[in-house]
């Protein structure tokens, strides 16, 4: 299966494949540009000043009830690692097919895995993406080349984990809990952390593709990096909204681990990636969650009799080879377990 780089270098694609045509219908191709995307500011959330620390975890409670997405700033992660990650993850995009398919893993569930759209085996039409995973902890998994590339992820990964932590004590905050709480239940420190590189060529009819279709995503919190490209819109109060994120921010979304442990007061929001005609974006998320063997259900703290319980409890590990076998089309892999 060719990549879409390979694609788009091979033979100045004038026009989109066939292949590769996925079109939306009229409103679901309607942007709305009114709403802005909450902020959260880390050094707030982490400020020894308890006004300023519980306006902030306030502020994250309705971001993550009311969004499931928010920009965070002043998270500490410096703009020099932040770019070496960034160039680092276009080397790799930059070696040869021959070596990148060293790493087109067989399963979904495989360490290290290349590959171009979502899952070519079920999906309907092709998605203009490319994207490398890797199961970075509690294991470090990454492709050797190349040269440096390893260490750069190492570094870039072990940051946006203390970022996660802290954002998860904020958000135990929020919902009244002891701050470790969700550390302990689900065993955050050996928890499964997943990086996902995506990488989309310019398309000269974007129109006419996605990069990656709507989705939500699995684990309790995903952080987005991306490049000057702009490319994600996420799904509120059912419309679409282009997340255009303020410069050295992080996109952070709820995903379905949290919905699921919250049963339902956090939601995880449905999300999609368009490409563009000017450049190769590419975006770097983390996905952070439990131990992959851990079995993730609605905490009883969340049950009573107004809100009895809305999700089957499934072993995390099962929950992404399932989400990762199907065709992602629009709907939430949640609404499988949802009772
Ligand atoms: O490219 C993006 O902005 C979104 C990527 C994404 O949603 C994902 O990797 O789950
Ligand atoms: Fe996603």
């Amino acid at each position: 299966m060719l990549s879409v780089k390979e694609l788009v270098e091979s033979n100045s694609v004038r026009s989109v494949p066939s292949n590769y045509i996925s079109l939306k219908s009229p409103e679901d191709s309607m942007l709305y540009e009114t709403e802005n995307i909450p902020t959260i500011d880390f050094s707030q959330l982490t400020s020894s000043n308890p006004f300023d620390r519980s306006k902030a975890i306030q502020q994250l409670g309705y971001a993550c009830r009311d969004w499931g997405f928010f920009m965070l700033i002043n998270h500490g992660v410096s703009e020099t690692l932040r770019e070496k990650m960034l160039r680092a993850t276009q080397s790799f995009f930059d070696l040869s097919e021959e070596e990148k398919k060293e790493y087109a893993g067989e399963k979904v569930l495989d360490p290290i895995r290349y590959g171009t759209s979502f899952n070519v085996m079920v999906d309907k039409a092709l998605f203009w993406r490319d994207f490398l995973k890797c199961h970075v902890h509690p294991h470090l998994n990454v492709p050797s080349k190349p040269t440096g590339f390893s260490e750069i992820v190492d570094e870039y990964i072990r940051k946006s984990r203390e970022v996660v932590g802290e954002l998860l004590t904020g958000i135990c905050g929020s919902l009244g809990l002891e701050e470790n709480y969700i550390h302990e239940k689900l065993n955050v420190e050996l928890g499964a952390q997943m990086l996902i590189a995506n990488f989309y060529p310019p398309c000269p009819k974007p129109e006419l593709t996605m990069g990656l279709p709507a989705h939500t995503d699995h684990g309790l919190l995903t952080l987005l990096l991306q490049n000057q490209f702009c490319g994600l819109q996420i799904q509120h109060k059912g419309k679409w909204i282009p997340a255009n994120p303020l410069p050295n921010s992080f996109l952070v979304n709820t995903g379905d681990h949290l919905e699921i442990l919250t049963n339902g007061k956090y939601k995880s929001v449905l999300h999609r990636a368009v490409v563009n005609t000017k450049g190769t974006r590419i975006s770097i998320a983390t996905a952070h969650g439990a131990p992959l063997d851990t079995i993730v259900g609605p905490a009883p703290e969340f049950i009573d009799c107004d809100n009895p319980e809305a999700y089957r409890a499934i072993k995390y590990g099962d929950y992404i080879q399932f989400q990762q076998s199907h065709e992602l089309h629009r709907r939430s892999c949640l609404d499988r377990i949802r009772i």
